[in-house]
């Protein structure tokens, strides 16, 4: 269990977040949705330890996880197994096992005629592949995803998406992803949890009871209707600064 226990930060004088409480369990998928700059990127990294937030605590129960950003962040120098391998090798594990175990994956994300392949010979869609095996080579329970699909083009991003729910639905792993898309967050979450423009705090969290193989984007998009319907969500989403007449 991942607990954010009324989680405020500011960078200078600029308050992004606010009293944020949430908690994922083991093998949720919880969907953080907000306008750009309402501080979803600030929380994952809060999530993720990768920043101290200035109010609230963090109680990370998982026995490891692992962050998967928007853009895979991967070494350019290293090919397509030591980049899937690249924490197994911060973790200590001998070259032989890290490349059986990174092998294994790429066989698994469909990446297993492109072994030897540098980053830049990969496509988006491939190199945010990697990026997830990378995630999975550690053996996470926790993944934290921030934006990972919004570089890709449509049809590679839906692609991308169902591989996701398929990897975490077999591996039972819990996952907090953030997005700006409310039909991304509609098709992958148990929960969607909407924050207000900044300082970000929860105006609205609803649960997706529909099971994932049943929603089709008829679906999708009658159900992100219904979320706008609410007053807190339109306000966060529909909100431009440049339409507020003095
Ligand atoms: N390291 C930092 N130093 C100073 N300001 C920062 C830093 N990181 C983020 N910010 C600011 O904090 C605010 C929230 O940023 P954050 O990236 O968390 O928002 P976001 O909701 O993820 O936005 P987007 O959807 O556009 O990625 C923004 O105004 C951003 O400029």
């Amino acid at each position: 269990m991942l607990e954010l226990d009324a989680i405020g930060h500011a960078f200078g004088m600029s308050r992004v977040l606010d009293g944020v409480s949430l908690t994922l369990a083991p093998g949720e998928s919880v969907c953080l949705v907000g306008p750009s700059g309402c501080g979803k990127t600030t929380l994952l990294r809060i999530a993720a330890g990768l920043v101290g937030p200035a109010e609230g605590r963090v109680n990370d129960g998982f026995h490891r996880s692992a962050v998967v950003f928007q853009e895979g962040r991967l070494l350019p120098w290293r090919r397509l197994l030591d980049n899937i391998g690249l924490g197994l090798k911060a973790a200590g594990v001998p070259r032989r096992e890290r490349l059986a175990r990174a092998r294994s994956l790429a066989a698994e994300l469909g990446l297993a005629e492109c072994h030897d392949r540098f980053p830049h010979e990969l496509s988006g869609g491939m190199q945010q592949r990697v990026a997830l095996a990378r995630a999975l080579a550690v053996e996470a329970d926790c993944l934290l995803l921030d934006e990972p699909f919004s570089a890709l083009d449509v049809g590679l991003r839906s692609e991308a998406q169902a591989l996701l729910l398929d990897l975490l639905a077999r591996r039972g792993i819990a996952s907090l992803l953030v997005t700006h898309d409310l039909t991304e967050a509609l098709r992958l979450g148990h929960r969607v949890v909407v924050l207000s423009p900044a300082p970000g705090r929860i105006v609205h969290e609803a649960h997706v009871e529909r099971p994932f193989a049943e929603r089709d984007a008829a679906f999708l998009y009658e159900a992100a209707g219904a979320l706008l319907r609410h007053p807190a969500v339109a306000e966060s989403f529909l909100f431009r600064t440049d339409e507020v007449t003095p």
